[in-house]
């Protein structure tokens, strides 16, 4: 096996470097499996979507109100003789005598020859017939939806690798596709290590701390569609870890830890992650989250990726570090999309340094969006990433930025 990552050694890595090495990690997307459209939502499409149908159907009035053929020249009449009557869900084949229209409803197909709409309020009954209030107003073509206009038969409706969210199962179901091919939804087992790492609910010891980062993963990776599988605190017992690991690399498709990775942590989670597979640890440029472990675990080869253990630290390197696996795993490009933002205030930062400080940006009067941290910056301070609604990124190549300076800003995903 000639994985790169195992063979960076201990040199510091950037972050690219390092997502680039970890790609190989996976090799190939999980299976593809049909799924019906209403369990579609979150899920990556496998294979492209191509329209069966012109969306929509027909062309259709646009409002309630009559239907005619507008005479691109010559006199304009203003009294139109009805002669019927169109309703949504009906269809009328007779063509329109020329000067006349037809009594139409939102989403009803025009009848042959008709190719303008006018809304009933521009509209006076007088007998059988209705008089155009302003027909001076009235533009050739208008208030027509044109079949085909959204999607046309033949065109593709989603390319592979679109997660389904709301907007995409509406076009689904609006080209009356019943389910899609995707690809199998990630299983990720969690866990957190250390001595001092206690449940929540349970007597915090006097050196003790609650698992913040358990909470965390499960909601990143609830938050990205996966089914997470809880190993819980795993013990400082060599047996108890390895057999906990071993059923994870069985189990799932990713294993994620937190914790016991930095520098010369001797401890018993990294004997048992190398007794049950092959191990690489490695440091990179980034704040919060340099250390961190990666490799692959048990006969299936399942990618393995030790977080750091402060819970900041966590949350950034989830982001950079396993949204790009979960993506791959899922047969998708990874496709960070960070915006511009003014800094309002100075940024520190270090060169040769990837730094992701937590920010609050909004637009500003001036139509640009505007950034400020979040305060003390500590990778242990959950309170300034609950105060977040982005992460500034400082590249590697700046040492910070002053006040009015441009800056790359991730918006977090945040439930409100
Ligand atoms: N000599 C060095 N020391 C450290 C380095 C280094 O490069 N050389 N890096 C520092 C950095 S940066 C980080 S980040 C941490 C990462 O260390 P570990 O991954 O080994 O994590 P721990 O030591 O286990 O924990 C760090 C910190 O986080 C708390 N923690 C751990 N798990 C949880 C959890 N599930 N929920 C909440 N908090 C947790 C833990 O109590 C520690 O306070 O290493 C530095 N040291
Ligand atoms: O990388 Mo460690 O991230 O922050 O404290």
């Amino acid at each position: 096996m000639t994985l790169s990552c195992f063979e960076l050694g201990e040199r510091m890595l950037t972050v690219v470097e390092a997502r680039e090495a970890l790609a190989d990690l996976v090799r190939h997307a999980l299976p593809v499996e049909p799924v019906p459209l209403a369990a579609l939502h979150g899920r990556v499409l496998a294979e492209p979507v191509v329209s069966a149908i012109d969306v929509p159907q027909n062309t259709n009035a646009a409002m309630d109100g009559i239907a005619l053929a507008w005479p691109v020249a010559g006199e304009v009449p203003s009294v139109w003789p009805v002669a019927g009557e169109v309703l949504a869900g009906r269809q009328r084949d007779t063509p329109l005598a020329a000067g006349a229209c037809v009594r139409i409803t939102t989403g009803a197909p025009l009848p042959p020859g008709a190719d303008t709409v006018i809304m009933r309020e521009q509209l006076v009954e007088v007998g059988d017939a209705v008089r155009v209030e302003h027909p001076e107003r009235v533009r050739h073509g208008q208030h027509v939806r044109q079949a085909g206009e959204d999607l046309a038969r033949g065109e593709t409706a989603l390319a592979a690798g679109t997660r389904l969210g709301a907007a995409e199962l509406g076009l689904l179901a609006s080209l009356g596709v019943a389910g899609a091919f995707v690809h199998r939804r990630p299983r990720v087992a969690v866990f957190s290590t250390g001595d001092e790492v206690t449940a929540p609910g349970e007597a915090l010891p006097p050196a003790g701390i609650y698992d913040a980062n358990r909470y965390t993963l499960a909601g990143l990776l609830t938050e990205q569609g996966v089914e997470v599988l809880d190993l819980g605190i795993l013990p400082d017992a060599h047996d108890a870890l390895v057999v906990a690991l071993r059923e994870a690399a069985d189990r799932a498709d990713l294993v994620v830890s937190s914790g016991g990775v930095s520098v010369g942590h001797a401890d018993f989670t990294r004997a048992a992650l190398e007794e049950v597979g092959r191990l690489a640890f490695w440091r990179i440029a980034i704040r919060p989250g340099r250390p961190l472990a990666c490799g692959q675990l048990g006969a299936r080869q399942v990618p393995f990726l030790g977080l750091p253990g402060n819970p900041v630290a966590v949350m950034v390197t989830f982001l950079q570090f396993v949204v790009p696996l979960l993506d791959r795993l899922q047969g998708r490009a990874y496709r960070p999309a960070p915006l511009t933002a003014v800094t309002d205030e100075t940024l520190k930062s270090r060169q040769g340094r990837t730094d992701f400080l937590r920010g609050i940006y909004h637009a500003g009067p001036d139509g640009r969006l505007h950034v400020r941290s979040t305060g003390a910056q500590g990778s242990g301070i959950l309170s300034s990433m609950v105060a977040a609604n982005c992460l500034i990124e400082l590249t590697d190549d700046r040492e910070g930025a002053v006040p009015g300076e441009a800056v790359s800003i991730h918006p977090l995903h945040r439930l409100s």
